[in-house]
């Protein structure tokens, strides 16, 4: 028989989404635990991002890496379209971050390695995730890192006239350059390396505790990101933790540390080792 809501018993309220809530909840057969997002179809209508969540069911359901939080399936009733998704028990690294402050230098370059290494797994196959961020990563039962919400992810290169809910920090300047632009006109495209930046701006958060462009205001924030001047902060650095974020956080996309560089920064190895990226089972 097909699959719906009264085949799962329904847990706690794990928190709030951007279209709804996220409950821990047991498939009833096969009592597997998973977390199910629910999304109102009036919400999602009303803010017309229909193919925002196609898209997401769409990119999400063929990703399949450790690093991302696996896609099981999905149905719908009346009134809600449920997305069945891994449960990832250590909750947001967000809240974490908030909760310590700022992680040392060790926990935030393993955090950083694994979003990378997911990146690459993304990027192999044409997606680009748009949209790092503290709030987008959960945490798995051993700490590791888990990529979700895809509601902001394509397929290659696009030009996203978006409605960019949330914190604007983790947009690079290409695309905070569309959002200054009043008339639709002329479009830049831009590519996968927007993730690259997001990925700066991620190292530069997890060590100091504050995003590197934060301001007052989002256009003195925009601003700030269009400078590419990343703010002194008062936590010391070392030498190659400043090289590894000067090295991303690029204003022009294409000079931006490429991904595979990326995994042997010597941030990145001094600290993880060599990152045997997703290769095959042979090593290569
Ligand atoms: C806004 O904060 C939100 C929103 C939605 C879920 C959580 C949350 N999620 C998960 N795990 C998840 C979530 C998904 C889709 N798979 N696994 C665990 C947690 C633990 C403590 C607090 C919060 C948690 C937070």
């Amino acid at each position: 028989p097909h699959l719906h809501l009264g085949s799962f018993e329904i847990g706690r309220a794990l928190g709030r989404g951007k279209f709804g809530r996220v409950y821990l909840a047991r498939h009833r057969d096969s009592s597997f635990i998973c977390a199910l997002k629910v999304l109102t179809k009036a919400q999602i209508a009303s803010e017309g991002d229909e193919n925002l969540v196609r898209r997401e069911i769409e990119i999400h359901s063929k990703l399949s890496h450790p690093g991302i939080l696996k896609f099981y399936t999905w149905f719908y009733d009346a009134t809600r379209v449920f997305l069945v998704l891994e449960y990832a028990p250590g909750g947001e690294l967000f809240r974490k971050l908030q909760k310590k402050g700022k992680f040392g230098e060790h926990e935030a370059a393993v955090y950083v390695a694994q979003v990378a290494d997911a990146l690459a797994y993304m990027h192999k196959k044409n997606i680009m995730h748009r949209d790092i961020k503290p709030e987008n990563i959960l945490l798995g039962f051993h700490g590791e890192i888990k990529l979700a919400d895809f509601g902001y992810s394509v397929h290659s290169a696009s030009n996203l006239r978006s409605s960019l809910c949330g914190t604007i920090d983790y947009i690079p300047p290409e695309i905070a350059r569309q959002l200054r632009k009043v008339r639709p006109g002329k479009e830049e495209f831009y590519n996968r390396n927007v993730d690259l930046w997001s990925l700066g701006v991620l190292a530069y958060e997890l060590m100091t505790g504050k995003p590197p462009f934060e301001m007052p205001t989002r256009e003195q924030t925009e601003k700030k990101i269009l400078t590419g001047k990343v703010q002194r902060t008062g936590v010391e650095m070392s030498k190659e933790a400043k090289s590894f974020i000067r090295a991303l956080l690029v204003l022009n996309p294409d000079e931006r540390l490429p991904l595979d560089q990326v995994l042997e920064h010597p941030w990145i190895v001094m600290h993880c080792g060599r990152i045997r990226s997703s290769r095959g089972i042979f090593g290569y």
